[in-house]
C-alpha cells in the first residue's frame, strides 16, 4: 500500500478512536448511525455500483435480520451472538431465494422487482402479530462483550466502527481477487464471463447475498443500538436513503460508502433541525431535500464525493502496483493431445435465426497442432459459426465434438473450462481494469479461490500463480511494460492481442480467434503472426477467422471457406485460392482470375452483393 495512502488510513482511525472523548451524546449516535448506514452502503457499492444491479430494496435484509435477532433474544432469550448467526443465516438464506427468482431479469425489471420485494418485506413486518406488528419489538437485550456491557452507545460505537472496518477490509480483498475480477467484469456481459469459465449469474448471486450480509450485519448492530426495531426503518424510504448514500459518496469506491454515509446522515440531521424552524411541514420537505441532493449528483457529480477526491489525486492515494511477476509456482498446465489427433469436429452445424439460415449444414474438423483458417465474405456466417462451436449460441440442429467428447447443448462456460478458450470480433475487454487484470481473469476457470477465502485473505497462494500466469502471458505479447495501464486506453488493435493473452491464460487446448488482425499495423500482424506459429509449435490448437488474407495464406495449415452459411470448400491455403468457386464467392464472379492477393475481401463483396 502507498505511503499517503496508509496515512489517511492511519489519520482516520486515530481521528475515530478519538471521537467519543471530545463528541457528545448525539454526536457519538450520529456517528452509530452512519457506521450502520455504511455498511449497507458498502454492499451497494459492490453490487450496484462495481456488479451494476441496482437494488431499491436493502433496507428490507437489514430489517430481516434486526427483526431476527430482535425475536431470537427478546422472546427465546438466546444469546445476542446466536441472534448474529441466525440474523445473518435468516438474510442469506432470504437474499438467495430472492435472488434465484430475480437476478436473471435483465434492464429495469431487476430494479422494480428489489422495490416490490422491499415494499413487501417490509409490510410483512407490520404485520406479523409475533413481531409486534406495527408497534415493533422492544426491550432488546444489551449486548454485552468479554464480560462488558455495551449498554452505552460509546461502548457500541467502537464494536460499529470495528465491525466497519473489518467490513471494508474484507470487500476491498475481494475486490483485489479473483471472485473480485469476475464480479468487475459483470458489466462486460454473461458472454464474457462464460469465455473465461466463469457463471455470471453465480457470480451475481453471490454478490448480492455478500450485500445483504453486510446489511444483515447492520440489521444487527441497529437492533442493539436502538434496542427496538419497528417496520418504518427498513422500508423502501430507507432503502433509496442507502442508495443515496452510495451514489453521494461515489458507487466506485468502498470509501465512498463511508463518505456517502456521512454526508447523508448530517444532512438529514441538518434538515430535521433547520426545517421546522422555516415550516411546519418539514418532514415532507426533508423529502424534497433529497430528492433535489439526488438529482443533482446525478447531473454533476455521478462519481461521487470520492470520485473527486480520486481525479484530485490523480491516483496517487492508489495502492503501489508491483512492477515486476510475484514468484509464484506456475499453475498447472493442460496435457494437450498428441498432434494430429482430433481436437474438434463440426458436424452438420445448423442455425437459423427465424428465416434466415445464417450456418447451413456445415461439417469440418480441427486437428490438434494446426492452424485452421475459416474465411468467407462478410456475411457468410463465419462469427455465428464460432460462436455455436463454443458454446455462445445454440445450435438449431447439428453437433460438435471437442477432444472426443460431445459439447454439443454445453454452456459457453463448461467448453470453456475444457480447453476451449476464444477472442471476439467486437471486442469484450473491461476498459477500466488494467491489462494485468484482463489477462488475468482468463485463468477463472483454471482455479477455485471463492468471494470468503479472498475476503480473508487465504486466496494469497493461488492469487500469486494467477498473477505470475498473467504476467507471463503480458510478456508473451510485449505489453509486459504496461501492465499497470487501463485496457481501455489501448489502440483497438493492441486490445485484440490482449484479448489472445487473457485467452492464453486459460492454457487452452484450442484458441478460437475472431479477427485478431483487424487493426493491426503490419508489423504487429508480423509479431501476431510469429506468436501463433509459436503457439503451434508448442502443440496449441488455433482455429481463425480472419479476413486479411495475405496474413491467413501465410499463417494456416488449412482453410474452411463458408459462403452464404454454407461450406464451399476447405484444403490447403494454395489449392482454395486457385479454387474458381472461391474467387466467385469473394469477387461475386466478376474476375475470374487467379488472386494471388485478396486484401479487402469487405469490400469487394460488397461491390459484388450490389
Ligand atoms: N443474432 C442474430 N440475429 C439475426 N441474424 C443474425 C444474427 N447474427 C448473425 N446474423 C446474420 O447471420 C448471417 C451471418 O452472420 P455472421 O456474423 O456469422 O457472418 P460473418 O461471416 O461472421 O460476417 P463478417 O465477416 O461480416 O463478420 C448474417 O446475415 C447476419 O446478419
Amino acid at each position: 500500500m502507498s505511503r499517503p495512502r496508509l496515512i489517511v488510513i492511519a489519520v482516520v482511525a486515530v481521528l475515530l478512536a478519538l471521537a467519543p472523548a471530545v463528541l457528545g451524546n448525539f454526536g457519538v449516535s450520529l456517528l452509530n448511525d452512519i457506521g450502520i448506514g455504511a455498511l449497507v452502503a458498502l454492499g451497494l457499492v459492490l453490487l450496484t455500483g462495481v456488479g451494476g444491479a441496482t437494488s431499491f430494496g436493502q433496507a428490507a435484509f437489514v430489517g430481516i435480520a434486526a427483526y431476527a435477532t430482535a425475536w431470537l433474544t427478546t422472546v427465546h432469550h438466546y444469546s445476542p451472538w446466536i441472534g448474529l448467526l441466525f440474523a445473518l443465516l435468516l438474510t442469506g438464506v432470504a437474499a438467495l431465494a430472492i435472488g434465484l427468482l430475480t437476478l436473471r431479469l435483465g434492464g429495469h425489471f431487476l430494479p422494480l422487482s428489489t422495490i416490490a420485494w422491499g415494499l413487501s418485506i417490509a409490510m410483512l413486518f407490520g404485520n406479523i402479530e409475533a413481531l409486534g406488528s406495527h408497534t415493533g419489538m422492544s426491550k432488546i437485550p444489551a449486548l454485552s462483550l468479554f464480560g462488558v456491557s455495551l449498554v452505552d452507545p460509546r461502548a457500541m460505537y467502537y464494536l460499529i466502527w470495528v465491525v466497519v472496518g473489518l467490513a471494508v477490509l474484507f470487500c476491498h480483498n475481494v475486490l483485489q481477487s479473483r471472485s473480485g475480477r469476475a464480479i468487475r467484469s459483470l458489466r462486460g456481459g454473461g458472454i464474457l464471463l462464460a469465455s473465461v469459465g466463469a457463471d455470471a449469474f453465480r457470480v451475481r448471486l453471490a454478490l448480492f447475498v455478500l450485500a445483504a450480509l453486510l446489511a444483515g450485519v447492520a440489521g444487527w448492530l441497529y437492533a442493539y443500538t436502538n434496542r427496538f426495531v419497528s417496520p418504518s426503518p427498513f422500508d423502501v424510504r430507507a432503502s433509496i436513503e442507502y442508495l443515496l448514500m452510495a451514489v453521494a459518496g461515489g458507487l466506485g469506491q468502498l470509501t465512498g460508502a463511508l463518505v456517502g454515509a456521512a454526508v447523508v446522515m448530517v444532512m438529514k440531521n441538518a434538515l430535521q433541525d433547520l426545517l421546522p424552524l422555516f415550516t411546519q411541514r418539514g418532514g415532507e420537505l426533508q423529502a424534497v431535500g433529497f430528492a433535489i441532493l439526488f438529482l443533482l449528483l446525478l447531473h454533476y457529480a455521478r462519481a461521487g464525493l470520492m470520485g473527486f477526491v480520486v481525479r484530485w489525486t490523480h491516483g496517487r492515494f492508489a495502492p503501489k502496483a508491483s512492477s515486476a511477476p510475484p514468484d509464484a509456482p506456475a499453475l498447472a498446465h493442460r496435457q494437450l493431445p498428441a498432434r494430429g489427433t482430433r481436437v474438434l469436429a463440426v458436424r452438420n452445424a445448423v442455425k437459423r435465426f427465424g428465416g434466415l439460415v445464417a450456418v447451413n449444414d456445415v461439417s469440418f474438423d480441427v486437428a490438434a497442432g494446426e492452424i485452421v483458417g475459416l474465411i468467407g465474405p462478410n456475411g457468410a456466417g463465419k462469427s455465428t459459426m464460432f460462436n455455436l462451436l463454443t458454446g455462445t449460441a445454440p445450435m438449431t440442429s447439428g453437433g460438435v465434438e471437442f477432444l472426443g467428447e460431445d459439447v454439443s447443448g454445453l454452456p459457453q462456460r463448461v467448453i470453456a473450462r475444457r480447453g476451449m478458450a476464444r477472442t471476439f470480433q467486437h471486442v469484450k475487454l473491461r476498459p477500466h481494469m488494467t491489462l494485468l487484470d484482463n489477462v488475468a481473469l482468463g485463468a477463472h476457470g483454471r482455479t477455485g479461490a471463492g468471494m470468503l477465502s479472498a475476503g480473508l485473505r487465504m486466496d494469497r497462494k493461488e492469487e500469486a500463480q494467477i498473477q505470475a500466469e498473467a504476467w507471463r502471458q503480458l510478456d508473451r505479447i510485449g505489453l509486459a511494460s504496461r501492465a499497470h495501464e487501463l485496457a481501455g486506453s489501448l489502440p483497438l488493435g493492441t486490445q485484440r492481442i490482449l484479448e489472445i493473452a487473457r485467452a492464453l491464460a486459460a492454457d487452452p487446448v484450442l484458441l478460437v480467434l475472431d479477427e485478431p488482425a483487424a487493426g493491426l499495423r503490419r508489423k504487429e500482424k508480423q509479431e501476431l503472426g510469429e506468436l501463433l506459429r509459436k503457439l503451434r509449435a508448442e502443440g496449441v490448437t488455433i482455429l481463425i477467422v480472419e479476413h486479411d488474407m495475405d496474413f491467413v495464406m501465410k499463417l494456416v495449415d488449412r482453410l474452411v471457406v463458408m459462403n452464404f452459411g454454407s461450406k464451399l470448400t476447405e484444403g490447403e491455403p494454395a489449392s482454395v485460392r486457385a479454387n474458381p468457386d472461391v474467387q466467385a464467392a469473394y469477387l461475386g464472379g466478376a474476375v475470374a482470375v487467379p488472386a494471388p492477393r485478396v486484401d479487402e475481401p469487405r469490400k469487394a463483396v460488397a461491390g459484388a452483393g450490389a
